[in-house]
Formats: structure tokens, sequence, C-alpha cells
């Protein structure tokens, strides 16, 4: 055999092999061939891949030492923004955002705005505040009734008595120059909802560590968005931003922990039902404002996934059950599923809930309604863990969705199960840095979870955290890590967050004509760059 024909048998067996082992991703089980603009496209967004990477990604950065594609967010995210490829991904139609917690939807800086309009607002804190406990000294929130307004004039002079509320404006306008005075109210306040890049890879570098800062941020952040007059405003604004990233229909995971939300009195006293007829008149706003702009594929809508913190009892767990139960009856278009939420490291696993959790299938019969799970499970570390063992009991209670997954890939079995029931995974790739599950975007199992044929749908989780706003920054993350990532890959990324919603079959079909409409303009778009 001549070594031109060796050479030759060798390439065709090469090719065919990576053929074989490729053809397992979802987006290449298309069974339509790419059109000639979406090969152009392609080509143009790998050559300006390549090229930012060969440049941008290799410069050197005044505060920013080792930079690289796909590099911790936090630090990168200024680079991130400069990018050409970020530009393109801001315009791309993503279909569904399906793994968002509703507490962390509406950028820090923009929400603290909105209560600053409501003299309701007092804050305080219950420790003196020194320069050196500024960022762990968190300020709490509260709207209260009128009766109980004050007149106090400073969280910082030191007449101010510990644990007392003050006037948010008054508390903001009289923060000493010591502190920074009235901005660096803000900034403080902005902190204590936020991560910053020392926290997630310095001082807090740790899974659990760094959950303790996250979980600090929702405590500041509740006071503020539990207010039914910002709530309403709160949502808008959350759905707009989505809109104009490019998100046409949301799940939002809703925290239904407390049971009342303060009123326009002060008062809590807004039950769930009145939270959902919020949630159902603003999206009909927003709805009927995208028509009047003819932009009617710009937004199919929004759901909600029920959900409670897994530190509860189980007896707790069955008042909930009810709850979502009845609130899916009342409102069978709203409520789209159930989860339990929170660090499964650190707070109860699915197997505690058992008991309820059978039973609430029993009683969905008996009330003639349909509510899936769609649990958080193995977003840890873990290797037999309970985090990671959540992941058998989500699938055998058949979860419709996976949130997070981190952890599924280290089970054959269950890969496979999630390959074949088309059990998607919600991907959230900068949450899982960010909470140090991984160090960076190349580190991530997530293209072993796609190569192994696991439907996934890309989500932010929580953006107001983690600076993440949209689905822009964590497409950008993923796209610039993995060779593979193509065109085709983002289009069925963003096909499949409409396929593994839960829409109805019929809402989905509209859904994703919608969405082929907008992509095909947008493929235009990328093949009309040179
Ligand atoms: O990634 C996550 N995994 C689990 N729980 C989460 C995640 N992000 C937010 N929450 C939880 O949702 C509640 C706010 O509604 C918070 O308790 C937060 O811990």
């Amino acid at each position: 055999m001549s070594s031109t024909t060796a050479l030759s048998g060798y390439r065709d067996k090469r090719a065919a092999l990576i053929l074989r082992d490729r053809s397992l991703r979802r987006e290449n089980l298309r069974v339509k061939a790419l059109t000639l603009n979406e090969i152009k496209a392609d080509e143009i967004l790998r050559r300006i891949r390549a090229d930012e990477e060969a440049t941008i990604w290799k410069e050197e950065h005044p505060s920013i030492p080792h930079p690289f594609p796909g590099m911790e967010f936090l630090t990168g995210k200024s680079i991130i923004v400069r990018t050409k490829i970020f530009e393109i991904l801001s315009k791309m139609p993503k279909g569904a955002l399906l793994h968002a917690h509703l507490d962390a939807m509406v950028n820090a800086e923009f929400l603290l705005k909105l209560a600053l309009k409501y003299p309701a607002f007092h804050v305080r804190i219950h420790q003196p505040l020194t320069v050196a406990n500024l960022p762990t000294n968190l300020p709490e929130f509260r709207a209260l009734s009128e009766d109980l307004f004050t007149h106090s004039a400073s969280l910082t002079d030191s007449g101010y008595a510990i644990g007392t509320w003050v006037p948010i404006r008054n508390a903001r306008q009289s923060f000493n120059a010591e502190f920074g005075g009235p901005e660096g109210f803000d900034r403080w306040v902005l902190a204590a909802m936020t991560i910053n890049p020392a926290e997630a890879y310095g001082t807090h570098k740790t899974v659990a560590k760094i959950w303790q800062k996250f979980a600090s941020t929702f405590i500041t952040s509740d006071g503020l968005i539990h207010f039914q007059p910002l709530f309403a405003e709160y949502m808008r604004v959350f759905f707009l931003t989505a809109i104009e990233d490019g998100i046409s229909y949301i799940e939002t995971r809703i925290n239904f922990l407390r049971k009342f939300m303060v009123g326009a009195d002060g008062r809590e006293n807004v039950p769930h039902r009145e939270w959902l007829l919020m949630f159902d008149r603003v999206q009909s706003e927003v709805k009927m404002k995208m028509k009047i702009d003819g932009r009617e594929d710009a937004f199919i809508g929004a759901k909600i996934i029920y959900s409670t913190i897994r530190f509860i009892t189980p007896e707790e767990l069955e008042w909930y059950l009810e709850d979502c139960i009845a609130l899916k009856k009342e409102f069978p278009h709203l409520i789209a599923g159930f989860d339990l939420v929170g660090d499964e490291n650190a707070l109860k696993p699915l197997i505690y809930y058992i008991e309820p959790l059978l039973h609430f299938r029993e009683r969905q019969k008996d009330e003639g309604v349909d509510i899936p799970f769609l649990f958080h499970a193995g977003e840890t570390l873990g290797d037999g863990t309970d985090a990671d063992v959540n992941l058998y009991d989500a699938i055998l209670l058949g979860t419709k969705r996976i949130g997070h997954g981190f952890s599924l890939i280290k089970h054959p079995e269950l890969v496979k199960i999630c390959r074949e029931r088309g059990i998607a995974v919600e991907v959230c790739p900068i949450s899982n840095e960010i909470l140090r599950l991984t160090s960076s975007m190349p580190m991530h199992p997530l293209p072993a979870l796609m190569n192994n044929g696991v439907p996934v749908a890309l989500c932010s989780d929580d953006p107001a955290v983690f600076g993440n706003m949209g689905l822009t920054f964590d497409y950008y993350q993923v796209f610039v890590s993995s060779e593979v990532c193509g065109l085709s890959t983002l289009g069925g990324l963003a096909r499949d967050s409409i396929e593994f919603s839960t829409l109805n079959n019929e809402e989905k079909r509209q859904a994703i004509a919608g969405w082929e409409r907008r992509w095909r303009d947008y493929v235009d778009y990328i093949a009309g760059l040179v």
C-alpha cells in the first residue's frame, strides 16, 4: 500500500470518527442543511472569535493580569463588553429564559433608585458602622406603615440607636463623609446586593464561603422587592430588559417562602394570589406594548415556577404544595411547575421531603391539575453527597428539567436517561463559576453534557447578584470557550430553550415559528458583516 493511500485511508477514518462522535450533539440532529447565509455567518463568527482571542484577549490590561476567553467573569467582564462577539451576541434572538430567580432579576443600582422614590422605605443596622465593617455590616430595608415612620436623621451619627429605623432618604443624605457620603451609601447598599471579584476569587473562594455571601445578598434585596407598589415596576423592568436582550419567553422561579408581601399601606398583608394578579397584569401590559410597537414576536409571555426554600419541614412543605395547587387552579396559565431552592450542599435533600412530594402527585390527580417538578439538583462539586444524590431523586420523581445538574456528567445512567427522555438541563455557566463550582468556563462540564446529547438551556440564574444581565453574557462565555460551538450551537440552544419549556404544543409551535423568523434576520445580519 502506498503511503498516500494509507494517508487518505487514515484521513477518512478520522473524519468518520469525528462525525460519529459529534453527531450525538443535539444541534447535529437537525435534519435541514444549513443555508448559505448560515454557513457564511458561521464562518464570520468563528473568524471574529479567533481574531479576538489573538488580540484583545492577549493584550495586557492594567487591572487584569492574565486574561483569556472564558476567564473568571467578574474580572473579565470589562474586556467582554468591548468585544465584537459580545455585540453580535447581544442582538441574538435567545428564545426562552428558563432558570431565573425573580429575586435577582433587576439591576441592583436600578432597584435602589426605585426604592428611593418611596418615603415608606426605612433602613436599619444591627451594629455600628465602621470603615472596617462596612462590607459585612448589612443594611436591612423595610417599607413601614405610616404610623411607624420615623424622623431619625442618620444611620451614622453618634445619636443613632442601633436597630431603629431611619427613612432611606435621610440615611442616604446624611451618610457620613468618612464612608463616602450619599454616594458611599449607594456603594454600600450595592455591595450588599452583589458579589465583587475580590469576594468571589479572594476572600470567599470556596463554594461554601461564597454561598454565605450569596445568600446574604437576598436578605438585603428582599425588603426592597417585596413592597407591592415597587413589585409591579420591578417585574416590568425585568420583562422589558429581558426583551431588549432578545429573550422572548420567561419561566421565572418565584420564592413564595414569605406568605405575604408588604402592601402600599406598609402592612404585610398581600397574599400570594395577589402577587400572581400583578404578574399577570404586568405581563399583559408588556405584551400590549410590544404589539403596539409592532414587535409581537419579541414577547410571548412569562410563567412562574412556584418555589420555596429547602430548609422548611416536610409538614410546612405540605402547606406550600397545597398553596401551589390552589394557585394553579386559579391561574392555570401562570404556574409552570414546582421547585425547591437554596444551597443543596447545606440544606435538606429531596429525599427528606419524599412523602409530601409523592403525596403532591396524588393531590394533583384529585384536583385535576398538572404541575411538573422542575428541580434544582446536582448544583455541587460533591460526588455521592446529598446534593449529588438529589439527581437520582429528581429523576425518579419525574422532573421535567434539571436546574444546574452540575454533577450530572458523573452519572452515565442518568446522562442516558436525560438524553432519551428529553430531560433538559438548565445550565447557568456564570452562576456556576462565581459560586466556585468551576474556576473558569473552559473547566465547566457543559461541553461534556452537550457532546453526550443531553439537551441544554443556557440560563442566567441571578443576574442582579452576578452582573450577567440578560443572556448575552452567558452565551458569550460558552461561545468563546469552545471550538465546537458555532452558529448552529447558538441556534440549537435557543431553539431548545423553547422546545424544553412548559409551553403546550401549540404555544411551542408558534413560539418556534416566531423565533425562526427572528433567527433568519439575525443570520442575515451576521452574514452582512464583513
Ligand atoms: O443557583 C441557585 N441554586 C439554589 N438556590 C438559588 C440559586 N440562586 C438563587 N437561589 C435561591 O433562591 C432564593 C431567592 O429567591 C434565595 O434563597 C437563593 O438562595
